[in-house]
């Protein structure tokens, strides 16, 4: 079965893609797909360098990601050009990955998309769809702790996002990730996969 998992900025999807993975579900990471493509030698570096030129790369030609993320989430104009190169090139990296997994005889597939609310062309590629939810706070506090951000930056991006509403409303299933410890989450989280994907 295919699930896609999503959350906002912060929200926890990582942390329950972790525990999925450990639970023997294959995990198809898009954050991680857009930072290979994006990397030094990736596929979307010469759109990317055409589009937003030398200001925005490193001296390894990477993207700065530093950079973009300010420019992508002050100027929505930025952000669309941005994904215009990156998402065709994350959907086309996603399912070659899926397939991959679906030959080895994965029978639970996660496609963790952090804005699949947002984007029309996951939804119809997946049998379910787990929220992870938490209060916008806790989300700031999470995304503000990190190394190199700042509250005002998580800010940014939570605004650039779809609400917990709109998110919510697309759920088949739900966690909410709040004030629960870790041991707590990994609990729920496994007995959805279970529930999903019985272990017999
Ligand atoms: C803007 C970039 C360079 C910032 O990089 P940075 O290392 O600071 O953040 P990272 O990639 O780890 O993303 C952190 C979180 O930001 C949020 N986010 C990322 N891209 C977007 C976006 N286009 N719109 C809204 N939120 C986004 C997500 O919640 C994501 O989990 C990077 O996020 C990027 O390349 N984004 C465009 C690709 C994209 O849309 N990725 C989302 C996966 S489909
Ligand atoms: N229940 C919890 N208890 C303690 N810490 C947590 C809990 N859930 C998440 N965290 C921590 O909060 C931070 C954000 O979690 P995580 O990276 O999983 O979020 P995310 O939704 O994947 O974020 P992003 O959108 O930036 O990719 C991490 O440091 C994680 O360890």
């Amino acid at each position: 079965m295919k699930i896609g998992l999503t959350g906002g900025i912060g929200s926890g999807k990582s942390t329950v893609a972790n525990f999925l993975r450990e639970a023997g579900a294959a995990v198809i990471d898009t954050d991680a797909i857009a930072r290979q493509l994006s990397g030094p030698g990736g596929a979307a570096m010469p759109a990317i360098a055409t589009e937003f030129g030398p200001a925005m790369l490193t001296t390894e030609g990477a993207l700065n990601r530093v950079a973009m993320r300010d420019l992508a989430f002050s100027d929505p104009s930025a952000k669309q050009r941005l994904e215009a190169v990156l998402h065709p090139l994350i959907g086309a990296q996603t399912l070659a990955e899926s397939a991959a997994a679906e030959q080895t005889g994965a029978r639970l597939i996660i496609f963790d998309v952090p804005l699949l609310v947002e984007s029309g062309r996951w939804r119809h590629r997946v049998a379910r769809v787990l929220v992870v939810d938490c209060t916008e706070q806790t989300q700031l506090d999470r995304v503000a702790a990190r190394p190199g951000w700042t509250l005002a930056a998580a800010a940014a991006v939570l605004a650039a996002q779809a609400s917990r509403a709109q998110r919510r409303a697309s759920a088949d299933a739900l966690i909410y990730n709040e004030g629960l410890s870790l041991g707590a989450l990994k609990a729920q989280v496994l007995h959805l996969a279970d529930r999903w994907h019985p272990a017999k």
